[in-house]
């Protein structure tokens, strides 16, 4: 995130383009390699979000197109794809989906190729398409932006490729990255691959100059929130926990079971008790969303809501402290005196 900030705020040979969504500085033809995929969230105290991406891995992973769905994480969902009801160019159903869009009798294509790289190692066709010609039409509002995602395994270590033809690299590179390399690791896992390293080109990787204002997205904060952000300094690269060895498929069954219930209004689910941590703490992730957003919806003053911030708390104590800065950060967006939080809830 450094090194991309650094290039389109300062860098020579960017270009400045008018799109249909706003004026924007582009590195054209963008190469990021990732080394260690599992340090996927680049956090600093003003810029640190892990419940949208995570929502938005769940997503994929149900295989789902409903824009209520996602827009339980990302308000602003409908409005990025002009459509209330549909995501004509979700992810999920492309890569997990097994119906009538694939047309593979059942098959999906994530299957597919974890089956190809079972048989062969050194497959150079391990590769899911996302973006198809058909998605090209004038009046469709929701083109996806990623082309491809292609998996290998080089020297024991499954490799993963993803190619954008387009990625804003303030709001939408931080979600692709977390839940491509999500990804990549469940794909390593189920094949009992290590994780190797993660590239992601981009043709098109830009910033916007202005952006169109909303509940999510304030006015110009792509060019200043990306400053912002680099010139803040404070940047914490530590990794994500690893996955637990073995098919991970079980548990993410029992996540994606939890993750509905609490969308639908149970914020006191128990994570079942044979889950590991690793997979527990998404839940208790998903719930302490939940509990904001009952709080944001009842429109209740956030300081007055003590039984509530008892809750957050007592779940926070509970996960993995990796997790807290992103817990820390959404009070403070909130005007919550995280001290005050200390001091009086304990
Ligand atoms: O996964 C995604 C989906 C969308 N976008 C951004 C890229 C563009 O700024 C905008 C889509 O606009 P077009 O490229 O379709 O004009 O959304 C991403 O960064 N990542």
């Amino acid at each position: 995130m450094r090194a991309v900030f650094k290039q389109l705020l300062n860098g020579r040979g960017n270009f400045e383009v008018d799109s249909n969504k706003g004026r924007t500085t582009e590195i054209f033809g963008a190469l990021l390699e990732l080394k260690k995929p599992r340090a996927r969230l680049s956090r600093s105290f003003s810029k640190a979000k892990a419940f949208s991406p995570l929502g938005e891995f769940f997503w994929y992973l149900a295989g789902s197109d409903s824009v209520g769905f996602i827009k339980h994480y990302i308000p602003n969902y409908p409005k990025l794809i002009k459509d209330e009801v549909t995501a004509s160019g979700a992810y999920g159903p492309r890569i997990f989906g097994k119906g009538a869009l694939q047309k593979r009798d059942g098959v999906s294509e994530w299957d597919r190729v974890i089956r190809t790289l079972r048989e062969r190692e050194g497959s150079r066709n391990a590769l899911i398409q996302i973006y198809v010609n058909s998605d090209a039409r004038p009046k469709n509002g929701d083109k996806p932006c990623t082309c491809t995602i292609q998996f290998a395994v080089r020297n024991g270590q499954l490799l993963m490729h993803t190619h954008m033809r387009s990625n804003d690299a303030f709001f939408g590179l931080p979600h692709d990255i977390f839940t491509f390399t999500m990804l990549q690791e469940v794909a390593a896992r189920e094949l009992g691959c290590g994780l190797g390293k993660y590239t992601h080109s981009v043709t098109s990787l830009h910033l916007y100059h202005d952006c169109v204002a909303s509940e999510d997205r304030p006015a110009n904060t792509s060019t200043s929130g990306a400053e912002e952000y680099y010139r803040e300094g404070f940047h914490d690269f530590s990794p994500m926990p690893e996955m637990p060895m073995g098919n991970p498929w079980p548990s993410i069954e029992k996540v994606k079971i939890a993750e509905q219930e609490i969308r639908s209004g149970n914020s006191d689910y128990v994570a079942p008790d044979d889950l590991d941590p690793y997979w527990r703490d998404f839940i208790e992730l998903f719930r302490i969303h939940k509990i904001f957003e009952e709080m944001k919806n009842r429109k209740d003053d956030l300081r007055a809501e003590r039984p509530e911030l008892r809750r957050v708390v007592n779940i926070m104590k509970s996960i993995s402290p990796t997790y807290r800065i992103y817990i820390l950060g959404r009070l403070e967006r909130k005007q919550f005196p995280v001290r005050d939080l200390f001091e009086n809830v304990g």
